[in-house]
């Protein structure tokens, strides 16, 4: 048999960590062929041991930058540039037929069928269909090919500024030549996106063989894994922390687990990845919880837009669906509707209301612009278990009475406090809006609590 083999890349060790879960999940599904991982000069000697150690064939390449800065920004991914380095896999003419797998992939089932594929082969792409993702794709590795693409590159560049929009260029005819090129769905099931097709993944989700966590936050980014803003069918974020934990973290000093954000920022952050125990970590961020980040995320939404609009919207926004806030609309269905999940009229103040804005709101309440809207906040309840409450997805939630724990403001209290922090922390504000909710920081729920208890304390003192 001619020499085939998997293909991945990593330019850091960011995306290294993802190469070593994705050679993990391969020798898991017992594949013949051997992993090459593809790296550039930054990646450091003892994340390239490790890549060593788990088999994989270590090939280094040099970076090769689009340098196509008004594409890139475009797609306000300035990072994507660098996934050129991509072209080399057709330089690896030591094996006949390779099929490439993104860092941010993880295989779950065997598909070394993969391999009777021809070039070029790939899956739609789920944003755009008459698009392959070039997150996996099946080519024969030719040194003609390879320069041909890098002509093309430099001639035509990408529409997209990166791989994706070159490859999908150049291998034009790919969605309408030879059916057999389009590879099913399931061998680059997208694991997050604007669009997901539930029924489709309870029908046909057990046959998923590859998921490909595409966009920001990769699962390796602890400090943004929490704000995933999409959920994503299945567990499969917990499948790719599995191996993480159980295959890869051990072997992995904190120096060499950088965690990167998105856009390319890299920032070390030794006290957040490694230095605290790793349990506790690793259950701070744990999937698990997806469900309720993303109703405490949509629950804070519609505080600062009904805090903001009127009382009608505001009405809207805790009684329905929020179908007029139109930046919900990359939620899905499940959490435009939190009236099923939410227990009514429940509020979570986030972390960045000052005590001060809370007392001084408090005490200025009748001057305050929204007072209207705070009669629509009558009573918040801020309790400790609407965690729990928001955390199961699929129950109707039947809201207790009488709180058992936790604090009360009126609704004046609590919508002034909203509505100062807008005015007094902007910046702060459009972070959340942004989705970069510290969940374990600053803006956990245990922080918010206690801010608000002091608030009241401060409140109660003569
Ligand atoms: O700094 C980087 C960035 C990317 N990569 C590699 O390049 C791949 C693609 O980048 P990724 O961040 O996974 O991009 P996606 O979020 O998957 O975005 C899409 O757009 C990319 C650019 O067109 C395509 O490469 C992807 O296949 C496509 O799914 C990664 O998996 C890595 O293998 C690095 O090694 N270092
Ligand atoms: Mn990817």
């Amino acid at each position: 048999m001619a020499a085939e083999a998997w293909v991945t890349l990593a330019t850091n060790d960011s995306y290294a960590v993802g190469a070593l879960v994705l050679a993990h999940s391969l020798k898991s599904v017992n594949t013949t062929r051997p992993l090459v991982v593809m790296i550039t000069d930054q990646v450091s000697s003892a994340m390239r041991n490790r890549l060593g150690s788990v088999s994989c064939l270590v090939q280094e390449v040099n970076v090769m930058d689009s340098h196509d800065s008004a594409h890139l920004a475009l797609l306000a991914r300035p990072e994507l540039g660098i996934t050129f380095t991509k072209l080399h896999c057709w330089a690896l003419t030591d094996f006949s037929k390779c099929v490439f797998l993104d860092a941010d992939t993880l295989v779950i089932q065997n598909c070394d069928e993969l391999f009777e594929r021809e070039e070029f082969s790939a899956a739609a792409d789920a944003g755009w269909p008459d698009c392959f993702n070039s997150g996996v794709f099946v080519f024969r590795p030719s040194m003609e090919t390879y320069s041909k693409l890098l002509s093309f590159a430099v001639a035509e560049g990408s529409f997209d500024g990166g791989d994706q929009g070159l490859l999908n260029s150049y291998f034009s005819d790919w969605a309408t030549k030879d059916i057999s090129r389009r590879l099913p769905f399931i061998y680059n099931m997208t694991a997050s996106g604007s669009y997901s097709y539930r029924p489709a993944y309870k029908q046909f989700g057990k046959n998923v063989r590859i998921v490909h966590f595409i966009g920001s936050p990769k699962p390796w980014q602890a400090s943004e894994a929490s704000a995933f803003q999409r959920p994503v069918p299945g567990d499969h974020i917990g499948q790719w922390w599995n191996i993480f934990v159980n295959h890869v973290l051990p072997c992995l000093s904190s120096d060499m687990l950088p965690i990167q954000r998105p856009h390319n920022q890299l920032i070390e952050q030794p006290d957040v990845s490694l230095s605290s125990p790793i349990k506790e970590r690793i259950h701070a961020t744990h999937i698990d919880n997806e469900s309720l980040r993303l109703d405490y995320v949509a629950l804070m939404k519609q505080l600062w837009d009904a805090a903001e609009v009127n009382e009608t919207v505001a009405e809207a926004a805790i009684q329905t669906r929020p179908t007029n806030l139109t930046e919900f609309s990359h939620l899905p269905a499940s959490n435009h509707d939190l009236s099923h999940s939410l227990p009514k009229k429940t509020a979570i103040i986030p972390s960045f209301i000052e005590p001060d804005s809370f007392a001084s709101s408090h005490t200025d309440s009748a001057e305050s612009k929204h007072t209207g809207v705070a009669a629509q906040f009558a009573q918040l309840v801020i309790k400790e278990d609407t965690r729990q409450a928001v955390g199961k997805e699929d129950q109707h939630y039947q809201p207790q009475d009488t709180p058992h724990h936790g604090v009360v403001v009126t609704g004046e209290e609590a919508s002034a406090a909203v509505a100062s922090a807008v005015a007094s922390a902007p910046s702060t504000r459009e972070a959340w809006e942004q989705g970069h909710i510290d969940y374990t920081g600053k803006d956990s729920f245990d922080n918010i609590m206690e801010k608000i208890a002091k608030t009241l304390q401060s409140q109660q003192k003569p």
